[in-house]
């Protein structure tokens, strides 16, 4: 296997100017170094902003290094039982007995591991890549026996999917008899026997030569095999059943009545994943009219191993999808009025996990992003330095907000909102709220994702459930009909069939075209988007599953910086998710 450990450094060169270092040590110690100049960061930035920068960028190109393997919305986690304790050896000593009998304790068995849905978590960032149950104690002489080790509960958010790799997934770590197994290649018979006898078997001190000479310690060698070779069958029969849970709901079952007395459990604690091995055994166990005085106990067996996925089903109604930098986040924060903290930057891959917005709707279309009182929505250190400013001049007039001319022929959301006083963001909303639907904002995909290119794809996983899907596109570009190709294609090696969910094309940015309202600016822009539309109609048609009709998808010019058009954007989502949710219910 090829290991390597990679360092990387960014460091300045002259100033704005940044060099990223990556050097790979392998594991047969070749060295590998490469250079590349990042992107110049901004020269305006202060110091502070710049250490900021260079911070996000770091986040991101580790992100990238993951390959795609990496967002929170899947994890695979290596989990085991505890191990059981160890028996005792030992003798019982009183005074004037000098010959007691055996007396050592049994091992108490390994902690179990739950897997438990729990309200309040969203993400699986907290979760540990290797979780293992405590060892139970060993046994002790005076017929002590070793406590259980308490069980490990794995909280995870509700809505997320478990399911077990089976053997032949690359992922899967190997089971503990399997990993045994592994740790034997290469030994002769003489070795390998040593080695399975001590992992098995404790002895009286100085007494392990002798015990294994004796025909009693071979019968109970044979008996622990016969009994070991049943275990291992129930064990691959296990594997028949892999674990699968599809954790949507809080459970709050009662323990059965057959619950063994004194586990201490009252409340239910989750889904048994791996079970905690089994206490060794004390060797009053092996006592028998042929052996009075046995010196040898057992090991506590190791707790089971499993590999299991945790997938997280981000359950959001419209997904949109679109190339870096198209403005994803800044109309995921339009739409929700700046309440979805999703980051917002000029350069690729700001976006490195999906993140949720909520959308309330009320009846004349009005939605509840639009009431905030934000208008232009900047990048986000932009707006984390005008807010520090605010609060270090409270009587000073720095807000968030400036007036900006909506690009021409298109209405503003704030304009036609400000007269209309008796809509009020929270709760006031609730009562005009008459749909609500989510809306998650993707990182970005672009060509050869596919390949691992970029952040990879793996991250469309939580829109395949999706009602609908929103390609969004950067209107300033050259050709943005190219990116949409590209975009379609991308879906399709991902899942084929899923760029049919596409409904609606968002031409974002359209500000930049026209945003000073000049005549020409204006043409100039329009013969785009009428182009952008032509393509749409003759290249991006798909076929509606149910109707069996034709569909061209909607293009829809906006400006998310602005907050322009969107109200136009959000009655068009709302009629593709009540359509969708119609066809799911029949
Ligand atoms: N002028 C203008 N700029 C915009 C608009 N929408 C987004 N931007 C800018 O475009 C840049 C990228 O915006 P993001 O929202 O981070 O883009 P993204 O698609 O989420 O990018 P990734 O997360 O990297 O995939 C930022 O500098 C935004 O301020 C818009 O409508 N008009
Ligand atoms: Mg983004």
């Amino acid at each position: 296997m090829l290991r390597a450990a990679h360092f990387c450094r960014t460091s300045p060169l002259t100033p704005g100017r940044f060099f990223t270092t990556c050097l790979t040590i392998r594991e047969d110690n070749t060295r590998h170094t490469f250079s590349s100049e990042a992107q110049p960061l901004e020269d305006s930035a202060d110091s502070d902003s710049l250490g900021e920068q260079i911070r996000r960028r770091r986040k991101t190109e580790w992100k990238r290094r993951q390959g795609g393997q990496s967002f929170l919305d899947h994890l695979v986690i290596n989990v085991r039982g505890g191990k059981g304790g160890n028996g005792c050896v030992a003798f019982h000593r009183e005074k004037w007995k000098p010959m007691g009998p055996p007396s050592g304790g049994n091992g108490g068995r390994g902690g179990d591991v739950y897997i438990l849905p729990t309200a309040g978590l969203t993400s699986l960032s907290s979760i540990p890549k290797r979780i293992r149950g405590g060892s139970g104690a060993s046994g002790q002489g005076t017929w002590q026996n070793g406590k259980t080790a308490p069980p490990t509960i794995i909280m995870v958010p509700l809505g997320t999917v478990v399911r077990e790799l089976l053997p032949g997934d690359p992922r899967r770590a190997k089971d503990e008899w399997e990993a045994e197994e592994e740790s034997l290649e290469g030994l002769d018979v003489d070795e390998r026997r040593a080695s399975l006898r001590a992992n098995r078997w404790v002895h009286y001190p100085r007494y392990a030569e002798d015990n294994v000479n004796r025909d009693v310690f071979k019968q109970a060698e044979a008996a622990l095999y016969r009994e070991e070779r049943e275990r291992r069958w129930a064990r691959k029969q296990r594997t028949l059943n892999p674990v699968h849970l599809d954790l949507d709901k809080l459970e709050d079952k009662k323990l059965s009545v057959d619950a063994p007395l004194g586990t201490g459990q009252k409340d239910f604690i989750g889904h048994l994943v791996a079970a905690g091995g089994m206490g060794g055994l004390g060797n009053p166990h092996f006592l028998s009219p042929i052996n009075r005085s046995p010196k040898f106990a057992t090991r506590g067996y190791e707790g089971e191993r499993v590999t299991l996925s945790l997938e997280l089903k981000i359950l959001a109604d419209v997904g949109l999808v679109g190339m870096p930098n198209a403005g994803k986040s800044t109309l995921l924060r339009a739409f929700t009025g700046g309440r979805a903290k999703t980051e917002v930057a000029s350069y690729a891959f700001t976006t490195l996990n999906p993140i949720i917005g909520v959308i309330r709707v009320a009846e004349d279309g009005t939605f509840e992003g639009a009431l905030q009182g934000v208008d232009v929505f900047e990048e986000t250190i932009i707006e984390e330095e005008s807010f520090r400013g605010a609060d270090a001049h409270p009587d000073s007039s720095v807000t968030l907000s400036k007036s900006v001319p909506a690009f021409k022929g298109e209405q503003s959301d704030h304009e036609t909102l400000d007269s209309d006083l008796e809509y009020r963001p929270g709760h006031q909303f609730d009562i005009l709220e008459i749909f609500r639907f989510t809306i998650a904002d993707n990182p970005g995909l672009i060509s050869g994702a596919s390949e691992n290119v970029g952040l990879g794809h793996s991250f469309l996983r939580s829109m395949e459930r999706s009602l609908a899907l929103v390609y969004v596109v950067d209107l300033s570009q050259p050709a943005p009909w190219e990116e949409l190709g590209e975009l379609r294609e991308e879906l399709e090696k991902y899942q084929p069939g899923m760029s049919q969910k596409a409904r609606m094309v968002i031409a974002n940015k359209a500000d930049l075209l026209a945003g000073g309202g000049e005549e020409a600016a204006v043409k100039d822009a329009r013969e785009k988007l009428q182009r952008l539309g032509e393509y749409v109609k003759t290249n991006m048609v798909i076929h509606d599953p149910v109707s069996g009709l034709e569909r061209v998808l909607d293009v829809v010019p906006t400006s998310a910086k602005y907050s322009q058009n969107l109200r136009k954007v959000v009655g068009l989502m709302q009629n593709y998710v009540e359509e969708a949710r119609k066809i799911n219910e029949q």
